[in-house]
């Protein structure tokens, strides 16, 4: 916890502040049961009303000064809470967002989201709880024993007694009740994946009707966490009756034994009520504690949480002041003996992969599910790093480029067609804000979205709901190729791009970038033989090593995976006809 504390420095004015007002509260709070006795003592056993207005007046000064230090405190410990979980919660988002796929396939999504969220608020809370009541309350519990102590000394034996008592029951529930709240909070994570999967999902369940499926795995992690709720609840619910009881029992003594002093002369009535209004601030404090035991707890495993994302390192590391200079004739993107693994060296997702790429040439990567396209693709931009090997573009290693420099030449169209909230134009400016209209135009025709687009009636400042839902799949790929193409890369990458549009479409689309975009090279991954056939060169990709590389002519002879790839999907007349 202590390494978020940096994030608080902004605060430390409130962090010092506003526990002194606290403090200010309590120390008024221990004087009220005094002036309760004078009043007693002095005003209502000698029935001096005017003295009984005096000390209900100081004590309702007191009352509203406390409440003022009260106030401030509370104004205090909200900027300080709330400021820190901006600062904490930017500066996660920050860190996540330097992290390579590799980092965030570790995490996963949803744990991030419960991270950014629950975690932070748990820690902001916290940090409130700090300023409120972690001065506060042990004062409060002491300050009270202490004045009981200094009213009469013989009767704060009962003191003595009945606290380590409350404070054994205390110490006993929760230290079998913390352990739980760990627990609870990977419970949490579970839900919330539960969620997020049956939530983004949706449409998949509706089809396959299995709505009733994932309600009931949502009530088996929901379950989970009310079980373990439930489980601390108990013990948490033994809290109050022991430690009432514990405090009565004091209570009775308190009365009993201060009789006693009373007739001996040894104490005044009054003095025995401040006396049972000590025990009673006294056990508040202390229960006070132990839930604070509780808050701490719960932000410790937040805190744990938190920094394990802040301490982990991108595994792809951006060179600092880099500038490269390209390597004059050097092929534009080159693969040298390059194997990749996401899961440590016995299980290479590609392997020894060995290839060139020359400016301008227009490249189809083919291969069955799983034979390692994606993930060939992905190491080019740096998504992934190479776990052997080396990527060069114009003759440098990819790992010498910034970031910016590198994907800044590299327009990619993933797999999955993502949009965000916005209109189309915004989506489309995503890469190169200042792009012009004309620039927009281009990219929609070659994408084959000019028409789509101008038939909508706000044309280009259409809305664009959240994932581009309002869109179908086919329109989808197509505008995400068109924001690939608008900051006119030098490497246009198309990840089974165009698997939702139908066959002629698919053909406009590969006409168009052929034609429109000279020099451009362009890299196509795709299950369909008929995408890639008249590509300049084709890489066929087996079980994540390259089982043949030439064009649709020469594949057909040599390689074999290629022709069986051909001969499932297109007809003999197809096959042999350029
Ligand atoms: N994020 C990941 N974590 C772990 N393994 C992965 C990950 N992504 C892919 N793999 C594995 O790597 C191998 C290659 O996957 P990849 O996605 O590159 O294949 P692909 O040829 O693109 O498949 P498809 O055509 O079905 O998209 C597969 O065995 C897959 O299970």
């Amino acid at each position: 916890m202590l390494k978020l504390a940096k994030y608080l420095k902004k605060y430390r004015k409130q962090v010092i502040i506003g526990p002194i007002f606290k403090l200010i509260e309590a120390i008024f709070e221990l004087i009220v049961p005094i002036i309760t006795a004078k009043m007693i003592d002095n005003g209502v056993r000698t029935g001096n009303i005017g003295y009984v207005w005096r000390m209900g007046g100081i004590m309702l000064l007191l009352g509203v000064t406390g409440l003022c230090s009260a106030l401030i405190c509370q104004k205090l410990a909200s900027i300080a809470s709330q400021g820190f979980g901006t600062v904490v919660r930017s500066e996660l988002y920050k860190h996540i967002n330097t992290f390579s796929h590799a980092e965030i396939d570790r995490f996963g999504t949803p744990s991030l989201i419960t991270r950014m969220t629950n975690d932070i608020n748990q820690l902001q809370y916290a940090v409130a709880m700090l300023i409120r009541l972690v001065i506060r309350a042990p004062f409060l519990a002491v300050g009270a024993i202490v004045m009981a102590m200094l009213v009469d000394f013989p009767l704060s034996v009962v003191f003595l007694i009945a606290t380590p008592l409350i404070a054994f029951v205390l110490y006993i529930i929760m230290t079998r009740s913390v352990p739980f709240f760990r627990v609870m909070q990977k419970k949490l994570d579970a839900i919330s994946l539960v969620t997020r999967e049956g939530l983004s999902g949706v449409r998949v369940i509706r089809a396959f009707s299995k709505q009733k499926n994932e309600e009931e795995r949502f009530n088996a992690a929901a379950d989970d966490q009310t079980g373990t709720a439930i489980r601390v609840g108990k013990l948490s619910a033994l809290l109050n009756p022991l430690t009432y009881t514990i405090m009565n029992f004091a209570i009775i003594a308190i009365v009993w034994f201060g009789g006693w002093r009373v007739d001996s002369g040894g104490m005044t009535q009054g003095e025995v009520i401040a006396f049972v209004n000590y025990m009673t601030q006294t056990l508040l404090a202390m229960i006070v504690v132990a839930n604070l035991v509780v808050t701490f707890t719960k932000a410790a495993a937040s805190a744990t949480r938190v920094n394990e994302v802040f301490e982990t390192v991108s595994s792809v590391a951006e060179p600092i002041g880099a500038s490269v200079t390209p390597v004059p004739n050097a092929p534009k993107i080159q693969f040298k003996n390059v194997s990749f693994s996401y899961d440590g060296p016995d299980k290479y997702a590609v392997k020894n992969l060995d290839f060139s790429i020359l400016p301008g040439e227009t490249v189809g990567i083919i291969g069955g599910t799983g034979s390692g396209k994606s993930t060939l693709i992905n190491l080019i931009p740096r998504f992934y790093d190479v776990s052997s090997g080396e990527i060069l573009i114009d003759g440098v290693d990819v790992r010498e480029y910034s970031f910016d420099a590198l994907r800044g030449q590299i327009g990619m169209v993933p797999q999955e067609a993502v949009l965000f909230s916005g209109t189309i134009e915004s989506n489309l400016r995503f890469g190169k804000r200042d792009a012009t209209e004309k620039e927009i135009e281009k990219a929609l025709k070659i994408a084959q979205a000019y028409e789509f687009v101008s038939a909508l009636p706000q044309g280009l400042q259409s809305p664009v709901n959240q994932g581009g839902k309002n869109f179908s799949g086919g329109q989808k790929q197509r505008l995400t190729i068109a924001r690939a193409l608008v900051g006119s890369p030098q490497i246009l990458i198309l990840d089974d791009s165009a698997s939702a549009l139908d066959f002629a479409t698919d053909a406009a689309l590969r006409k168009s970038i052929q034609k429109e975009t000279s020099g451009m090279t362009v890299l196509m991954v795709s299950q369909r033989a008929s995408t890639i056939r008249r590509a300049d060169k084709i890489i066929v990709l087996d079980d994540g090593e390259v089982a043949g590389i030439g064009t649709h002519e020469q594949l057909l002879e040599s390689c074999q995976v290629y022709q069986e790839i051909c001969l499932s999907q297109l007809s003999k007349e197809e096959v042999s006809t350029k």
